[in-house]
């Protein structure tokens, strides 16, 4: 049966041509011309100190269907921010996740601190539309793509400025990732085939990735506890999405996971 990742990868693959017929990958690189520098995502979250919070900006899901009606981007940047985020993702898919480049723009523009394309990468003209956009990280998902594309997109976004962070769920999957030369390496501990969450799924992991990486558990993290319960267990920073962007006050929800209350 087809899971909801083969959908999205199909789907994408179809919105990719769109994207290249309306606006031409010559052009669009023109754009990279005369572009700041990227801020440094990898450093932020390598940093000595606590455990480090990206903050994601998601509207609605596949798993969850819409998260939030209010929702302004650079708003929630700022807030997020304020709170102590490290730094920021930021969902651009349109058709699953109700994202867009537009948002990305508009969060980076708001804050000083880095930002990720959070998308299913599959082409290097995404990778372009990303630092035009003003990402400074792009994820790539280690199941959406074969060793040798991973390794390709993985050296286009180094290439392009563009901090890689190479994500897996399926253990046999960290071979390739880390032959690519990732070293943010994600684990997503939500089954994208199935929606099944599993924090402990972080933690399995973590004593197989070497210790010169700099590790984030995605996904499921709701609670201090969660955060804590991670934190001991040596992982580096963690992603989260849905469980803050359905609070009414964020920026509230911000100081309670990360157990600094009125920071
Ligand atoms: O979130 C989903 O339903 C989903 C479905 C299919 C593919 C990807 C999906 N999410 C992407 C993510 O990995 C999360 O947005 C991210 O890790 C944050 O997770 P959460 O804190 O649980 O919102």
């Amino acid at each position: 049966m087809e899971s909801i990742l083969d959908k999205i990868v199909a789907a994408k693959r179809v919105e990719i041509q769109q994207a290249k017929a309306e606006n031409p990958e010559g052009d669009l690189r023109g754009a990279l011309d005369n572009l700041p520098a990227a801020r440094d995502f990898f450093d932020a979250l390598a940093a000595d100190g606590p455990i480090k919070l990206i903050a994601e900006i998601k509207k609605a899901s596949p798993s969850a269907g819409l998260i939030r009606e209010d929702f302004d981007p650079a708003t929630i940047a700022s807030t997020y921010a304020q709170h102590g985020a490290t730094c920021l993702s930021v969902l651009t898919d349109e058709q699953f996740f109700a994202g867009s480049l537009e948002n990305l723009r508009l969060a980076r523009e708001a804050v000083e601190i880095p930002v990720l394309r959070k998308d299913f990468i599959l082409d290097s003209y995404q990778l372009v539309e990303a630092r035009v956009a003003g990402a400074d990280a792009v994820l790539l998902i280690a199941e959406c793509l074969s060793n040798k594309e991973l390794k390709r997109l993985f050296d286009e976004a180094i290439d392009l400025g563009l901090t890689p962070l190479v994500e897996l769920y399926d253990a046999e999957r960290l071979s390739a990732v880390l032959a690519c030369g990732a070293r943010l390496v994600g684990v997503n501990n939500r089954d994208l085939r199935t929606f099944e969450v599993d924090l402990d799924h972080t933690i399995r992991l973590r004593e197989r990735i070497p210790a010169d990486c700099v590790l984030v558990a995605e996904s499921g993290v709701r609670t201090h506890a969660d955060v804590t319960r991670l934190e001991q267990a040596g992982v580096n920073a963690i992603l989260v999405g849905e469980s803050l962007m359905r609070e009414d006050d964020i920026g509230a929800a911000v100081d309670r996971l990360l157990g600094r209350p009125g920071l």
